[in-house]
């Protein structure tokens, strides 16, 4: 990425900034507006996808919500449109995440659409070509519609999660859903290996509001010009041979995006503790447990106590992720009984939020206790790093099945949680 960094002060330009204006008079008429969804799991993916295609000849303008808004500094060559998505901090904070991503689709159509108005408008700007939207941005197609742009979307779970969503409407008339306790334990024949327990669900106030999102995801994807996702043919295949007969749009599994670079420059909401990659190489090869739960997960205090202890008596070192939030009622490590930490003689790194890819690829790391996030499950595969698998929601539960069943790279924790 620094060879397309323009040198501002020096006068007389050399050979490398000619051949970045070359490079610049080029990505004329290829301007793409990138949309994430503001939530970590979802900017990553977006971020990398822009750089990529950055490095492909596109000039990049990504629009972004105030809520988890994005630091500019950090990628020089994009230019960043910030829309005012009127949340209140306490919606922001308070609402479940069902509530909040359908509340972010109606707040944004405005603000993104005068957005996208005046840079349509604005004949200083190179044309713009396409937006590419996070799926869950899903008001984004009527909008890109009636600009009359297209819309390539990026979903950023697996293909195996997408198949599953979209079988949402089959898996009703089939009365697998809404899920009865008393059927958990049986197979879905349609999705073979998934049982009903496994199947995307997530603990809401307002499941009507899940189905319709699910749905309007699914649909507006299906109704855009095609589908970007961060995975691989060989890892999905014939999860990527059902969705080509389900979505009649071109499929572009071009992932995993981080694997395009040598390093991946930085799109955190929160600041990555370097401490923990000197404390791992402290640590023998393979013999690291690492925990970390993504950006959303919430434990109660009992679940955060148990892995706490279960990390203790395994004997191994373990490098632990407590993002702040991550227990629910409490700011940080305040639950932990005094001296747990002392009694440890160093065994244990305890950091609010690691540089993760640098962590999977250390070679003292030997397990990834995950809640299997796509990226981190993405990121745990291209390491070669075994997971523990504990889903808390949504995709998660397919994408432990699969890492347990299907890839056989993990195991997965069943029946609660138990120190
Ligand atoms: O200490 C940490 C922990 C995580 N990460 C990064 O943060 C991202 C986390 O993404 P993911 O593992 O997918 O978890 P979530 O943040 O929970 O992701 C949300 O978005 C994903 C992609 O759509 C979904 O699969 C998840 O279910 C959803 O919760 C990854 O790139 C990690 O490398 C760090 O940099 N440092």
């Amino acid at each position: 990425m620094k060879a397309f960094l323009p040198k501002k002060k020096k006068k007389k330009k050399n050979h490398m900034e000619n051949q970045i204006d070359i490079q610049m008079d080029q990505r004329k008429g290829r301007r793409l507006v990138l949309f994430p969804l503001p939530f970590q799991g979802h900017i990553n993916p977006m971020l990398l996808l822009a750089t990529i295609l950055h490095s492909k000849g596109f000039s990049i303008t990504i629009i972004h919500t105030n809520f988890n808004s994005l630091n500019p500094s950090h990628y020089p060559n994009f230019t960043f449109h910030s829309i005012p998505d009127g949340l209140l901090e306490s919606e922001a904070s308070s609402l479940d995440l069902v509530a909040l991503a359908k509340l972010l689709n109606i707040k944004c159509t405005d603000p993104f659409r005068d957005c996208m108005d005046k840079l349509l408008s604005d004949a200083s700007e190179e044309p713009i070509s396409c937006l590419i939207s996070d799926s869950l941005f899903y008001f984004t197609q009527a909008v890109a519609d009636s600009l009359k742009l297209p819309r390539v979307v990026l979903r950023t779970g697996g293909l195996s999660s997408l198949v599953v969503f979209a079988a949402f409407p089959l898996l009703r008339e089939r009365g697998y859903l809404p899920i009865q306790d008393s059927q958990l334990e049986e197979l879905v024949v349609e999705l073979p290996p998934l049982k009903v327990k496994d199947l995307p669900m997530i603990n809401t106030v307002y499941p009507d509001s899940y189905y319709e999102i699910v749905a309007c995801m699914v649909n507006e994807s299906k109704a855009s010009s095609g589908i970007i996702l961060n995975s691989f043919e060989e890892l999905e295949l014939s999860e990527l041979d059902t969705l080509r007969q389900e979505f009649p749009i071109p499929i572009f599994p071009i992932g995993p995006f981080h694997k395009y670079f040598l390093t991946s420059s930085s799109g955190s909401l929160l600041a990555q503790d370097q401490s923990s990659i000197a404390w791992l190489d402290k640590q023998a090869s393979k013999s690291v447990i690492y925990a970390s739960f993504g950006s959303l997960a919430a434990l109660s205090e009992a679940q955060f106590l148990e892995i706490a202890w279960g990390l203790a008596n395994s004997k191994q070192p373990f490098l632990w992720v407590v993002r702040p939030g991550l227990v629910r009622g409490s700011e940080w490590l305040e639950s932990l009984p005094s001296g747990f930490l002392e009694t440890l003689n160093g065994r244990a790194h305890i950091i609010k939020w690691a540089p993760q890819l640098e962590v999977l690829a250390h070679p003292a790391v030997g397990a990834f206790w995950t809640h299997n996030g796509w990226n981190s499950t993405l990121e745990s595969i291209c390491e070669g790093v075994p997971m523990i698998c504990m889903p808390c929601f949504t995709d998660q539960k397919v994408n432990a099945k699969y890492v347990s069943q299907v890839w056989k790279v993990g195991l997965q924790l069943e029946n609660g949680l138990d120190r």
